[in-house]
């Protein structure tokens, strides 16, 4: 009997329970909302977050975390700054030799962590990984082709969990470098708030390209500072992510940036979706200070979002800078 929970019955949340379904003979899908949980019953369907993608027959949609007691492993896929809390609640419930994997992308406000070091600091005997890629929910929720990166800190446990998750439509790659994975997936947020920007201001292909190619620098020099691996910042979890969510309106951090470009107040402009990026510019930019890591754009998204720079003038402050090598 093989078994999984997915925490978080968000749009990932459910797409992911939805694609790894074939290879498991039950997938628990929790939602901290009770209402959410028996909707998702009574439709089989999370109509709320993820419509059109009817749940597979061995979900079983749930309010109740002792789910996880039964998992053999389990899928983190709340927002980024409640994985702690949740991770807190699981303490004593899990299964020793249940792999915890992270599916959110963000850093932790408060402690600078990124979440598989939260997964770690409060389940700290619990083996960990992380799965980031381009992967928009709904594509996925619909059946449609993409490839992504699982990273274990031993190899054996993300070829197992490959394994597991992987579907014809759904493919996975393993990595070592859980660090590098989950700064692709965190700071590809932020600067697509500043590509979004950059579209929503008309600019024009040739300055969002030119965005997104100093961005990527940008995640490059701030991950490799951390020891994050360069193959692994060229693979799907870092260009792959970026050039995806830079790319599109169906991302929220892209969308939340267009809005801006075209008027709207930061505040408002996001419409209440969970816009992973704007969470993640100020603890971003605090740590790429304290690294030493310059990183021009993340910091003109922050100031943009805190209204402390008009979107033009932010703009004119990139395009000003000193001349330099490229890198
Ligand atoms: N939507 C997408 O295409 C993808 C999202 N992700 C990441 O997955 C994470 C979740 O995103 P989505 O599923 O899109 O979010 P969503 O906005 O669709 O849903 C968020 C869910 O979080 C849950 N939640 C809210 N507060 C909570 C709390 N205090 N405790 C526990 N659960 C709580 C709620 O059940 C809610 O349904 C984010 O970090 C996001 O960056 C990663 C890849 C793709
Ligand atoms: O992470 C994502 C795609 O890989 C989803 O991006 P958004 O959170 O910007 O919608």
């Amino acid at each position: 009997m093989k078994t999984l929970a997915v925490l978080g019955a968000g749009a990932w949340g459910t797409a992911l329970a939805n694609s790894a379904a074939r290879n498991h003979d039950k997938v628990w899908i929790w939602a901290h909302e009770p209402w959410l949980a028996a909707d998702m019953r009574k439709d089989r369907e999370n109509k709320a977050r993820l419509p059109g993608a009817p749940l597979a027959d061995c979900i079983e949609p749930t309010d109740d975390l002792d789910c996880v007691r039964e998992a053999d492993h389990i899928l983190m896929v709340t927002p980024a700054q409640v994985v702690r809390s949740v991770c807190v609640s699981l303490k004593g419930r899990l299964r020793p030799d249940s792999v915890v994997v992270s599916c959110a992308k963000g850093i932790e406000r408060g402690t600078g962590l990124y979440m598989r070091e939260v997964l770690a600091d409060v389940l700290p005997d619990q083996p960990g990984a992380a799965l980031s890629g381009p992967s928009f929910a709904e594509d996925v929720g619909r059946g449609l082709p993409t490839a992504v990166t699982l990273a274990a800190d031993r190899i054996e446990l993300a070829e197992m969990l490959s394994d597991r998750l992987a579907s014809p439509h759904f493919r996975l790659y393993r990595s070592d470098d859980l660090k590098g994975v989950e700064i692709g997936g965190a700071v590809k947020n932020v600067l697509a708030i500043a590509c979004g920007v950059t579209m929503g201001r008309g600019l024009g292909a040739s300055a969002h390209a030119a965005l997104l190619a100093r961005g990527f620098a940008e995640l490059r020099r701030f991950a490799l500072a951390q020891g994050a691996k360069t193959e692994t910042l060229m693979g799907l979890s870092g260009l792959g992510d970026l050039a995806l969510t830079c790319s599109s309106p169906q991302s929220r951090n892209y969308s939340l940036g267009f809005a801006i470009g075209q008027g709207e107040k930061p505040q408002v402009a996001g419409r209440g979706a969970l816009t992973e990026g704007a969470w993640t510019a100020p603890i971003l930019t605090a740590k790429a200070r304290s690294l030493g890591v310059e990183m021009p754009i993340a910091e003109a998204v922050q100031a943009i979002l805190e209204e402390r720079t008009a979107v033009a003038d932010a703009i004119g402050a990139l395009m000003s800078r000193p001349f330099k090598a490229e890198g």
